[in-house]
């Protein structure tokens, strides 16, 4: 029996080009000016010191970091630094209403079914908490938080990391074979799977014939309840 649901958002709850075409570019023209004005100033200035501690160079400057933060955007790397900064820029976009978070029309209907079966749900993305709060927040359906008991993101560790998993199951509380992962990707499944989760795969668009989980189109062809356990 399934007891809680984790879902990623890019490609699973949201489109892949809202985040790609909407939330990066909007952080990366930004992001120079936001650092200068904020360096000093917390919770900017502990990023700054995490990430220098990430790339393993203590004494880096502002520029050099900002930089490194424009390679990292370059490569889509997952830094827990650069998705902190993204989240805080973010936030001014949500509020002064450039934009709200993108969520596919099935999702929604199907969480609050879920909810009041008593299914649990909770958010694992490599978009920091704050980041995923606003989305939910702001989301094109309105303020939608109130349906999550929990969120995680890359401090948990990475999502194609069994222990990243592990970790999830013992926070919620249930064991790994009564929670049930959502994600488009197989590799970040291949890891759930492994520490004893459940998993079905969203296809949103293109075809995955290098998975084998349980693949649906939308949100509303999964059901929880023929999941065997
Ligand atoms: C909180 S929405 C922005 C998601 C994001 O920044 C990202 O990098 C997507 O990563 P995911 O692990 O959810 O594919
Ligand atoms: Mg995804």
């Amino acid at each position: 029996m399934i007891r809680a649901i984790v879902t990623d958002i890019e490609g699973t709850t949201s489109d892949i080009r809202f985040v790609h075409n909407v939330l990066f570019p909007y952080a990366r023209e930004r992001l120079a000016a936001f650092i200068t004005a904020q360096q000093f100033a917390d919770p900017v200035k502990s990023i700054l010191d995490n990430l220098r501690e990430e790339i393993a160079q203590p004494n880096a400057s502002p520029a050099e970091l900002t930089q490194t933060l424009f390679t990292f955007m370059d490569e889509d790397r997952k830094s827990t630094a650069l998705k902190a900064l993204q989240g805080l820029i973010w936030r001014d976009g949500y509020v002064n209403g450039d934009f709200t978070g993108h969520l596919y029309p099935d999702v929604l209907p199907a969480l609050e079914k879920w909810k009041s079966e008593g299914i649990d749900l909770y958010v694992y993305s490599s978009g920091s908490v704050a980041a995923q709060k606003l989305l939910f927040g702001y989301s094109d359906e309105g303020d939608i938080t109130h349906l999550f008991s929990g969120y995680f993101d890359t401090h948990v560790g990475a999502k194609r990391e069994v222990p990243s998993y592990q970790t999830i199951a013992k926070q919620i509380g249930h064991s790994a074979g009564h929670i049930l992962f959502l994600s488009d990707i197989h590799q970040e499944l291949d890891a759930a799977e492994q520490a004893g989760f459940r998993t079905v795969q969203l296809i949103r668009g293109d075809g995955d014939t290098a998975s084998h989980h349980h693949q649906v189109p939308r949100f509303d062809k999964i059901h929880p309840e023929q999941i065997p356990s």
